[in-house]
């Protein structure tokens, strides 16, 4: 009997395009596909895989660094292997890659795999509407991540004006020519684009086209490098390769913080955040009366919302963030975010919330 083979899809896109969401939409439509996925964060704190995990059983989590840093392929290929056996009957597998990842990178991997199971099944790359112009002039990178894309997902379509979004389709449309370019918001996309008939089909063409031979050199390459994981800030000989690469001018600060946070020295802290410091994520702890749920808070550019909802069962309160970008001083953060720590009564800051329910997202608007 023929090996039956598992596509492994990666999920690519800028910091904050909306990857997550998109991965949870996928996740959430029970069509019966059983996807396993694999969730690589940035920072140290595995918010990505925690704003997973709810949903799935199938997942393996891969923090601390941009999986592509990982020059040997034995790690992703161990959890590869963990969700291809035949017991955990997935059909797809997804990886979502972190902000700053190399996709060509993870397509090498997956390509390199030992796995009969398993197949390379395509890309997807993640745009955000509403950032892609600035992004792409601050990294011309992003062009070469969309041509190697099998799917190109616009999402945020509902943060731009018809005019824009016709543009932005014609632009992506001409960075990856003949690929489907999908509009949408929050990642609502048909699942079977991505795992019946849209990855599936046609992507060697994609990857032979721009980096397929690139793929073949960087595996060899690679092969006589140690694994080892980063953040593009350690001292690792072997660096010199990801000069190219995203991640190398990004950095990712931890702040966790088990005293709640006073809301109205956190607005300030937000609303004063260094040019530099793209892509802020986590959950913050408020001990204000009708306001202790936990606020799961997102920065991406300029945008800033706080999404309030009931702490977990079990969950121990505290805030937990991760901030990442260019050029950022990451005591002087640290430091910052000490000082928005609650030392007054609970009482007294009740009004001071105002500043974060200003930011807490109104429901989805349809688009
Ligand atoms: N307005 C709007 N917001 C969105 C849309 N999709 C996602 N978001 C919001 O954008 C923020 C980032 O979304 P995520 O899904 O966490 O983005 P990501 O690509 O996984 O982020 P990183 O893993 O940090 O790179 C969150 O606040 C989302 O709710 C959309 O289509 N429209």
């Amino acid at each position: 009997m023929a090996t039956q083979q598992i596509p492994v899809v990666v999920l690519a896109g800028f910091l904050g395009s909306g990857k997550t969401t998109l991965l949870n939409h996928l996740l959430g439509t029970g069509d019966g596909t059983r996807i396993g996925a694999i969730v690589n964060d940035f920072g140290s704190i595995e918010i990505d895989a925690m704003t997973v995990a709810g949903q799935v059983d199938s997942m393996v989590s891969l923090g601390n660094g941009c999986l592509c840093c990982a020059v040997d392929t034995s790690e992703l290929d161990t959890y590869l292997e963990r969700l291809a056996r035949p017991a955990a009957r997935i059909d797809v597998i997804v990886i979502e890659a972190s902000g700053l990842a190399e996709p060509q990178e993870l397509i090498r991997m997956i390509l390199a795999s030992d796995n009969d199971r398993i197949v390379y099944g395509g890309l997807i790359e993640v745009v955000d509407a509403a950032e892609f112009d600035d992004t792409r002039a601050r990294h011309p990178e992003l062009d070469r991540h969309v041509g190697i894309a099998d799917i190109v997902v616009l999402n945020k379509a509902d943060r731009i004006g018809d005019a824009a979004r016709q543009e932005l389709i014609g632009t992506l449309a001409d960075l990856a020519p003949g690929r489907p370019v999908i509009c949408t918001a929050y990642g609502r996309v048909d699942p079977e684009l991505f795992f019946d008939r849209g990855p599936g089909e046609g992507h060697d063409a994609a990857v032979r086209q721009l980096s397929f031979e690139d793929l073949l050199r960087e595996a060899a390459g690679h092969e006589d490098a140690a694994a080892h994981h980063c953040d593009g800030h350690c001292d690792h000989p072997d660096h010199a390769h990801h000069e190219g690469h995203l991640h190398a001018a990004y950095q990712s600060v931890e702040f966790t913080s088990a005293e709640p946070m006073h809301p109205r020295r956190l607005m300030d802290f937000l609303d004063s955040r260094p040019a530099g410091l793209y892509r802020i994520k986590g959950f913050v702890h408020f001990d204000v009366p009708e306001n202790r749920q936990k606020f799961t808070l997102h920065a991406v550019g300029d945008f800033l919302r706080f999404y309030p909802e009931p702490w977990p069962k079990g969950e121990e309160r505290g805030t937990q963030l991760v901030m990442i970008g260019s050029g950022i001083d990451a005591q002087a953060l640290r430091k910052e975010l000490e000082n928005c720590r609650e030392s007054t009564p609970p009482e007294a800051a009740a009004h001071s919330m105002w500043g974060v329910l200003r930011y807490v997202a109104a429901r989805e608007e349809d688009w």
